[in-house]
């Protein structure tokens, strides 16, 4: 017989972990979500109550002590004739003790991210504790919480502790039963990946929740469970469609076509692609690594696009995409803008849908879904589509400047492309549809043959003498505002982690060619995920985007069969004094580590959004890059076959980057853009928009293999060269120093920024 939970979400990023928790504990278990405001008031959901034989309510941001504005329905949940099993956590665990009459308070020291032992009350029979039935005195659990429920022996009356964690802060309850209900809860997160005993807690739990549905007090209840029918399962199918599940496209068996591969064998040189983009004559997009390292950066692609490449350039502001081929002679600049801002305005070789950045994604995939094979799947990039998405593109941003119109997201098809497998040593022309240009294959050809020292071919690490640069940095005042204001909300539990982020502007005195500034920036800050984007799809030497990249960090990687992601969270800023092993030392603190931890779970909940297997593949190793130390964890996700989902399904849903958000990403993403960033940033224009920063960049290869990095440590520029914008930023946790922060915001500033300033 199937088991139905009901798990009521409040926009938290930890959510399907303890969704999959559950479905884990048995596979006959069914759980529906539903938001706290998919209806207005609980009692809307109550018709749909006997199809559930319990309830999760989950955690999330936000003060009980606030009611409906910060809990929605959760606020008039808890009435006493509600007969059906409970189990909060976090939120929803304050929620429900609330509604007891206790009060919720603000801890004095903060936890968020941080491992603590629970110790399990020794109540006088053993029956009052079935939660714990099974458990050790002591188990170790993650906290995420800035309130408490402050028991008292005044206000505490039916609330029956559980267990406790000792801090700073005294005794602290972490677990509870209401009397005379089935209602429990827990403070701390059973389902984060450094809790112990998790799965343990849910079957406790749902063999209690068994019991009690067996039990006269349900069956007399209004709440009686009904018995499998089709009434039952229409009402549950009716809720399970109140979350969109669609995928990008449908996916189908897929052929077998041959692609044109030629290998030639080279010795492997970390600038190679630099130099081979030197001496082509054709436009190309560079996605490179400059640093030859284990699980990443192995490949540099460069991709030829030509005539025959369809562009996709998508305008959040408008809910607007375009479509049009490379460079088409028809097309001008006058008449792509004015159908850019005027939907009546057609023109030969455009095509202009009215969209927004959700069906961006299905024009994409539709367009995508026929040039899908089977082949090559050993090979990185056989052709496909390449680009930039900025920030915007991702869920919970909305781009409302004003002042300037700028381009979200733009995809180029690309047929041709030339790979370096730096490991294996190998140049390779690939195509997928057997045009390779002679001219280009002869020219690299003959550059390899040349034994003369081509890292000549390389520009300067210097920019030009004769240039100056006008640099519009963000004040140490507003900066620290915005810290302020960040931690406010983490202090009253709107937040988790906030990813606080700036922006410079740069106006070089005369134009420097983004090619030209690229190679600089590339030599002086060598890393894994290095991109080269000048977008001039309508005409040669001019582009309404441009994105030159040094990052360090991979978001997305996907095959056929699963992914892996890898955020950053920690950094050390490199000198002189700080070894692998002093940096080390500072990245294992309860900081950084609750920093990093934060992100993992949020990632974990992302993928597990699509995917029932998720493994942490490493825990919070430390990498050395040219201007710092940073703590990196990775995320695999496995299965991906046996779903209806893609890997461009895990890309749309798990943008924006979580560790560009913070946690938990909804709530902490409109702080962010309404209330923290437009202020911090006023100092230039188009302020509260983060662009093409923070957003990825990568590809989405036939073979379906895709790789994306995080836009960061990178320039780009909305008007074809004449100004660049930079941003930088960190992660900001009640832990986190005023001074700490601003350091570290201007450290990985400079990674970028340091070509200007010592031009
Ligand atoms: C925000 C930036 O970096 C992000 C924040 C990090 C952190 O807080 O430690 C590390 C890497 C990135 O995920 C940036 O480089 O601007
Ligand atoms: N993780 C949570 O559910 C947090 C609950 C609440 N917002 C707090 O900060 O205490």
């Amino acid at each position: 017989m199937v088991v139905n939970v009901l798990f009521v979400d409040s926009y938290d990023s930890f959510t399907y972990n303890l969704v999959n928790l559950i479905r884990a504990q048995d596979k006959q278990i069914h759980v529906t979500i539903i938001h706290n405001d998919t209806f207005a008031t609980f009692d809307e959901v109550r018709p749909f109550l006997s199809c559930f034989d319990c309830i999760v309510v989950g955690p999330g941001p936000g003060n009980p002590e606030n009611g409906c504005r910060d809990v929605g329905l959760l606020h008039d949940m808890f009435s006493q004739d509600l007969k059906v099993p409970v189990l909060g956590i976090c939120l929803g665990f304050q929620v429900m003790c609330r509604a007891m009459g206790c009060p919720v308070k603000q801890l004095k020291e903060i936890k968020h991210g941080q491992v603590y032992d629970i110790t399990v009350a020794n109540l006088e029979s053993k029956s009052q504790n079935e939660l714990f039935a099974e458990y050790p005195a002591a188990f170790k659990s993650v906290r995420y919480h800035s309130l408490h429920v402050a028991v008292d022996s005044d206000s505490s009356e039916g609330i029956i502790p559980l267990c406790y964690t000792h801090d700073e802060n005294g005794p602290v309850l972490m677990g509870a039963k209401i009397a005379e209900t089935a209602w429990y809860g827990v403070q701390y997160h059973p389902e984060s990946c450094c809790s112990e005993l998790g799965g343990q807690l849910i079957s406790n739990f749902l063999r209690i929740a068994k019991e009690y549905n067996d039990s006269k007090d349900r069956k007399n209840s209004s709440y009686q469970l009904l018995d499998n029918s089709s009434q039952k399962q229409t009402a549950i199918s009716f809720l399970d469609k109140t979350i969109d599940k669609s995928s990008v496209y449908e996916k189908t068996e897929l052929k077998d076509l041959p692609i044109y591969v030629e290998d030639i064998p080279v010795t492997p040189n970390a600038h190679l692609a630099l130099i081979i983009c030197n001496v082509l004559n054709v436009p190309f997009f560079l996605m490179s690594s400059s640093t030859i390292q284990d699980n990443r950066g192995e490949y540099s692609i460069i991709a030829l696009p030509n005539e025959r490449s369809t562009v996709f350039t998508h305008y959040d502001q408008k809910h607007k995409t375009l479509i049009h081929k490379w460079r088409d002679s028809r097309l001008s600049h006058e008449k792509y803008m004015a159908a850019v801002n005027d939907s009546h305005a057609p023109s030969e070789g455009l095509e202009s849908i009215n969209e927004d950045k959700f069906d961006f994604w299905k024009t994409v995939g539709n367009f995508m879904k026929d040039r899908m094979v089977a082949s090559r799947p050993d090979i990185p990039f056989i052709g496909g589509l390449v680009g930039v998405l900025g920030y915007e593109m991702g869920q919970f941003t909305v781009n409302g400047d004003k002042e300037k119109l700028v381009p979200d997201a733009k995809l180029v098809f690309i047929e041709n492309s030339i790979i370096v497998d730096l490991k294996k040593g190998t140049v390779s022309f690939v195509s997928l549809n057997n045009n390779f240009p002679e001219s280009v294959k002869g020219t690299v050809r003959s550059l390899m043959q040349d034994n003369s020292d081509s890292s000549s071919l390389l520009k300067s690490k210097k920019l030009p003498h004769d240039v100056g640069f006008d640099i519009r940095l963000p004040t140490r005042d507003a900066y620290a505002k915005a810290f302020k204001k960040s931690q406010n909300y983490l202090h009253n539990g709107d937040s988790y982690e906030v990813c606080l982020t700036t922006q410079t502007e740069v106006k070089p005195s005369k134009r420097v060619e983004p090619w030209r500034l690229f190679q600089t920036l590339i030599q002086r800050n060598p890393a894994p995920f290095s991109s080269f984007f000048e977008f001039s799809d309508l005409c040669p030497g001019s582009s309404h985007l441009c994105l030159l990249s040094t990052s360090p960090e991979r978001f997305l990687k996907w095959d056929r069969n699963g992914c892996e992601l890898r955020p950053i969270k920690g950094t050390v800023k490199k000198d002189h004094s700080v070894t692998l092993e002093s940096a080390t030392k500072i990245l294992k603190t309860p900081k950084e580590f609750g920093e990093n931890l934060m992100i993992l779970d949020l990632i974990r909940n992302d993928l597990y959004e699509l995917l029932d297997s998720v493994t942490v593949d490493e825990l919070m190793s430390v990498e050395e890059y040219e201007t710092v130390y940073q703590l990196v964890s990775v995320v695999k996700g496995h299965n991906l076959r046996q779903t209806a989902y893609s890997g461009i399904d895990l890309l749309r849903h798990s943008l924006p980057a979580g560790s560009m958000t913070g946690a938990p990403k909804k709530n902490t993403v409109q702080l962010l853009q309404n209330e923290i960033e437009t202020e911090l940033n006023s100092h230039i224009s188009s302020a509260g928009v983060r662009g093409v920063y923070s957003g990825v960049t990568g590809y989405w290869s036939c073979n379906d293999r895709g790789d994306w990095s995080v836009n960061i440590r990178c320039m780009y520029s909305y008007d074809n060269a004449n100004s660049w914008r930079l941003g930088a930023g960190g992660a900001i946790t009640v832990l986190s120093t005023l001074d700490g922060e601003w350091e570290e915001m201007h450290t990985k500033l400079e990674s970028a920024l340091q070509v200007f300033q010592d031009a």
